[in-house]
């Protein structure tokens, strides 16, 4: 029986946070969609949902009928993980699924907490910064599919929502675990029913895991999950785990499919094309999936080697996204892009690609639901945020390996290192 069950809104977002929860002694199991059978054995179940951006009623389905299977396997907790980048538009889906999950659970109150300080996400007086830059202002105004104009959360989530959006401030989460129960308790009084929480640092995130041992619901990016394994070891139910994160050895070739138009993603091909054969496609040139799915197929037929990685990548910077997004639609140009992906990771896999990365949630998504991936077991970190995985795909039943990277995760160098 799980003791926490979660629902990821991408597939990468998943991984992220079963990373964390590995990390702090949880064995963690990856489910790719809305499981039909029985859950898979582990301390931590997520469910990775590709409902990010899919229109707000189909995402709070899929997130409702995934709570009633965690619910249905007995998970004591739950955790909705959303981006550490607040990704949403004012339409949702955030605010609409940790709503429909509350009143499923009978929360009454949730925190919202995307704040990741490791990888520079924080969050002050409701505000949302990357890095030294408010959440607008760091790239994320460009994002292809949920350009984020605003980083006052309180107001984000307030226009998601229909229930009232408070603030734990920092001043209340600095004083820690005992201030912020009593502040939890005067929102809920107050009638808030979500409040976004501050954190700049991890012990904040300790210490508003450790406040909210006994919510239903908590909402967030990976970081929140960072002090709830703690609460079930403190009250008898999570045994001492030796290495939760070992994964079987593979061998076999290298590639990584790039299809997140990150700042981050963007430098990290920049590095690799230095090093590594790497084939940067032109959606914008050829708007036609089979065709750009063509293009690489015939590219890797010499590339691939057993020495070293090829990159194959349609990321584009933001005026070559919008021109693409202006000929076909932005919803159209992103599921473009991604079938071609998911047909290139396919044609990999077919070639003997045994470990394979994958940067961008969207594009992660539908290169796992192609290969058929139904669960990962979560590995060690490559960088904050993004383990590698083991999964056992049909078309490579032996098992393979998988890292689905965050589009703005990953030091410059992760193309590489990730196969070092
Ligand atoms: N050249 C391009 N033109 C237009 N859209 C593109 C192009 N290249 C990729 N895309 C689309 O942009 C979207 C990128 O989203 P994705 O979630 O994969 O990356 P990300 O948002 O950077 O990552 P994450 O969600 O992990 O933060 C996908 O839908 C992808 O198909
Ligand atoms: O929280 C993050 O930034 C990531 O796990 C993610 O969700 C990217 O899609």
């Amino acid at each position: 029986m799980p003791l926490l069950g979660c629902i990821a809104d991408d597939f990468t977002g998943a991984t992220d946070l079963a990373s964390t929860l590995v990390r702090q002694g949880m064995s963690a199991v990856q489910v790719i969609g809305v499981p039909e059978g029985p859950l898979p054995e582990a301390d931590a179940v997520i469910i990775a949902l590709k409902s990010r951006t899919i229109p707000v009623a189909e995402a709070v389905a899929q997130s409702l009928a995934a709570c009633e299977a965690l619910l249905a396997a007995g998970a004591k907790q739950f955790l909705f993980k959303y981006c550490s980048t607040f990704d949403s538009t004012d339409e949702g889906n955030i605010g609409p699924v940790a709503e429909a999950l509350l009143k499923r659970l009978d929360g009454g109150f949730a925190i919202a907490c995307p704040a990741f300080p490791t990888n520079g996400r924080t969050i002050y007086q409701g505000h949302l910064f990357v890095g030294g830059a408010l959440l607008n202002e760091s790239g994320m105004e460009n994002h292809p599919l949920t350009p984020m104009r605003d980083a006052n959360l309180v107001r984000v989530l307030g226009r998601q929502t229909e229930g009232s959006v408070g603030l734990l401030p920092f001043g209340v989460v600095e004083r820690g675990t005992g201030a912020i129960r009593a502040e939890v308790t005067r929102l809920r009084e107050g009638g808030r029913r979500f409040a976004i929480a501050d954190a700049i640092t991890d012990a904040h995130l300790m210490a508003l895991g450790e406040a909210c041992a006994n919510h239903a619901l908590i909402t967030g990016g990976s970081g929140i999950a960072m002090g709830l394994p703690e609460n079930f070891r403190r009250s008898g139910l999570l045994p001492a785990r030796g290495d939760a994160g070992a994964l079987p050895e593979v061998g076999g070739l290298a590639a990584v499919i790039a299809g997140s138009c990150s700042r981050a993603t963007l430098g990290q091909i920049g590095v690799a094309r230095d090093h590594v054969p790497t084939l940067e496609l032109d959606a914008l040139a050829t708007p036609d999936a089979a065709a750009l799915a063509r293009q690489a197929k015939e590219w890797m037929a010499d590339k691939l080697s057993a020495d070293r990685p090829v990159v194959i990548a349609a990321s584009a910077p933001p005026d070559r996204v919008e021109a693409l997004q202006k000929k076909l639609g932005r919803d159209a140009a992103g599921a473009l892009v991604e079938e071609a992906m998911a047909e290139i990771a396919d044609a990999l896999v077919a070639a003997g690609v045994r470990r394979l990365v994958v940067a961008g949630g969207e594009t992660s998504g539908s290169v796992v639901q192609r290969l058929g991936v139904r669960s990962l077991r979560i590995g060690a970190e490559i960088d904050p945020g993004v383990p590698w995985t083991h999964a056992t795909p049909d078309s490579a039943p032996e098992g393979m390996l998988l890292a689905l990277k965050s589009g703005n995760f990953g030091a410059r160098d992760f193309f590489l290192k990730a196969f070092q």
